[in-house]
Parts: C-alpha cells; sequence; structure tokens
C-alpha cells in the first residue's frame, strides 16, 4: 500500500516513521510519502488559506492551491488511490472503514487547517470518479487534519498481512467481533494485594474462553450498549444470552 499525506505540517506526521510502522515502510510493506502543500503555491508568501466568502470567523483552504497539490500527488504514482479528508463534518471513521482500506493499492489523505479546504477540491475530485472519503474520527473537534491521519493510518496499517507479528491479535481486537475487549493481566500474580482473577491461571481454556467472553460481554454493555445493540442478530450465542 502507498500512502501520500498532503499537508502544512509535514513534521505532524514524523511519528508515522516510529515503531510498527515505521518497520512495515522498512519491510516494504507501506510506501509513505509526506508533501508539504505549500510546494504547491506561487506568491511570496505560499499562502494557502484566504477570507470565506459568506463572512465568519476563521480562513479557508484555497482550492487552486489544493487541486494542484492533489493533481500533482496522484500523477507521482498510477496507482488508483482512494482521497481521504479528515474532517469534523465527516462520516464516522470506525474499524470497519480501516478494514475496508486494506483493500485499498494507495490512500491520498489531504489535511486540512484552519475552517477547513474549499468545497470545491472534494467536488471536483468526485466529479472526475475519484474516490473521496470525508471521515471525522470522533465527536471533537481537532485543529487540523493531521492527528486525524496518524490514528487513521495506524488503524489501517496494523491490519496489513505482514504488518503485526501475530496476526490473531487483530482478530481479538475490541470492535473486531462487534464487541470491547475485556481486562487483561501479566505477571506478577498478585501486585498490591490484587490477585489475576483464578480461572486465567486454571490451564482450561474452555473456562478461560468463556470467562474472556463474558467479561467483554460486561464490559460492552456497561459502557458502549450503542455495539450490544448493532451486534447481528447471530452474534450471540445462547451461553452469551444467559449472560
Ligand atoms: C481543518 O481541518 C480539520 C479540523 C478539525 C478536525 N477534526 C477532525 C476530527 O476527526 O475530529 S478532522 C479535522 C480536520
Amino acid at each position: 500500500m502507498r500512502i501520500d499525506v498532503i499537508t502544512i505540517f509535514p513534521g505532524y506526521l514524523a511519528p508515522l516513521r516510529e515503531a510498527l510502522l515505521g518497520r512495515a515502510i522498512g519491510a516494504g510493506l507501506v510506501d509513505l510519502a509526506v508533501h508539504d502543500l505549500r510546494s504547491w503555491t506561487r506568491d511570496v508568501h505560499q499562502a494557502v488559506d484566504d477570507s470565506p466568502y459568506g463572512g465568519g470567523p476563521g480562513m479557508v483552504m484555497r482550492p487552486q492551491v489544493w487541486g494542484e497539490a492533489l493533481d500533482a500527488v496522484l500523477a507521482l504514482d498510477e496507482r488508483p488511490a482512494r482521497i481521504v479528508v479528515p474532517t469534523p463534518a465527516g462520516r464516522p471513521f470506525t474499524q470497519a472503514t480501516a478494514q475496508a482500506w486494506t483493500g485499498e493499492e494507495r490512500l491520498v489523505f489531504a489535511c486540512g487547517r484552519y475552517e477547513g479546504i474549499d468545497q470545491r477540491v472534494v467536488d471536483d475530485a468526485r466529479r472526475r470518479d475519484l474516490p473521496v472519503d470525508e471521515v471525522s474520527i470522533g465527536d471533537y473537534v481537532l485543529v487540523g487534519g493531521e492527528v486525524a491521519v496518524l490514528v487513521m493510518v495506524e488503524a489501517v496499517v496494523r491490519l496489513l498481512p505482514g504488518v503485526l507479528g501475530n496476526p490473531a491479535s487483530a482478530q481479538q481486537d475490541s470492535f473486531s467481533d462487534g464487541l470491547l475487549e475485556g481486562p487483561a493481566y501479566t505477571r506478577p500474580e498478585v501486585w498490591r494485594g490484587l490477585a489475576v482473577p483464578e480461572v486465567l491461571r486454571s490451564g482450561n481454556h474452555a473456562k478461560i474462553a468463556r470467562w474472556r467472553r463474558d467479561r467483554a460481554l460486561e464490559r460492552t454493555a456497561q459502557r458502549r450498549p450503542d455495539l450490544l445493540a448493532a451486534l447481528p442478530e447471530d452474534a450471540l450465542d445462547d451461553a452469551d444470552r444467559a449472560f
């Protein structure tokens, strides 16, 4: 997978070259290119924004600069790309989104700042039949799209074959089966007077699996009843329902 990020703060994306993601890049599982939007400005001030039509606070990012930047970055590679625009007004980015994007050959992230990018940039891309997703990582507002890109790239890349040491980890994630993960424990057996639940030390794998499933159901019911309600009919077996 090739990932391009266009931003006025390239340094914000430096964490993508650390740790797991850095190793995925080093292993050739991901190609990452970060581009400074100001490279496509033509004025001495390298202006990327302007006042909003209709008035109101803040500034809007100029369509000319973004149009030229996207055209140039898209032309760098012939692989078909999905353009992703992080925005508080976007559809929710979920684990399902991350899973779906693992099928993309290329993702091009357009990081907005200020009050966002002139809408015509997205409209122009869509009318050229380029796939464009406007997405939000949560019901809060960041200062720009860069942090959202860090979140989304990590969520997607970790799912790519060969990235996680143990692929089973991705299967047992929170959300992968629609439930939150239950509690996890490691040595020592007792810490500050708190003992590891005995069932986890029993060696009885069936009991352990049941206990873990019950804790996941319990935690999901307490913290995210919406996820429980959204589960498909056949997601819960009789033992789950008995819980
Ligand atoms: C102007 O660019 C922004 C500003 C806030 C923001 N907040 C996001 C979120 O997903 O919460 S994406 C995003 C992009």
